[in-house]
């Protein structure tokens, strides 16, 4: 069975390999909204797959780490696409969050990225 819990946080970022004249060139923001999918068996006796506190608790450092920064200022995120920044939170919450299975990244309300480790 899969849960969620779902994150936000607000950031500014620009993309500096896009071709000039591109909008996404100049320094803007968004309301990121992510959504972390962790697999696992029911436990019987406490009929779920995890604590959402857990999962609220593996996470939240990764999301303090991005919330009201310059992205592009962040080791790794030097070129801050929605793919390189769905990668690096993959790569930062899944030592310690093994159960994890798929992140889902939305930039905007309709732009977004699903991410599986692959
Ligand atoms: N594959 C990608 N394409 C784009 C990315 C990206 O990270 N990966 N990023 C951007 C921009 O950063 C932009 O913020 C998002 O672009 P877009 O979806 O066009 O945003 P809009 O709000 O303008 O889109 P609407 O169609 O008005 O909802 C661009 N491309
Ligand atoms: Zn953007």
């Amino acid at each position: 069975m899969k849960i969620f819990k779902s994150f936000t946080f607000d950031s500014a970022h620009f993309l500096p390999n896009v071709p000039e004249g591109h909008k996404c060139k100049n320094m803007h923001g968004h309301t990121y909204l992510l959504k972390v999918i962790v697999e696992g068996d029911l436990k019987e006796h406490l009929n779920w797959v995890m604590d959402f506190t857990d999962l609220k608790k593996a996470v939240d450092p990764v999301v303090k780490a991005l919330d009201h920064k310059v992205l592009n200022e962040i080791n790794g995120l030097e070129n801050p696409t929605c793919e390189g920044l769905a990668v690096w939170i993959w790569n930062k919450i899944k030592p310690n969050l093994p159960e994890l299975a798929t992140i889902e990244l939305n930039e905007t309300p309709t732009s977004g990225v699903i991410y599986s480790g692959y």
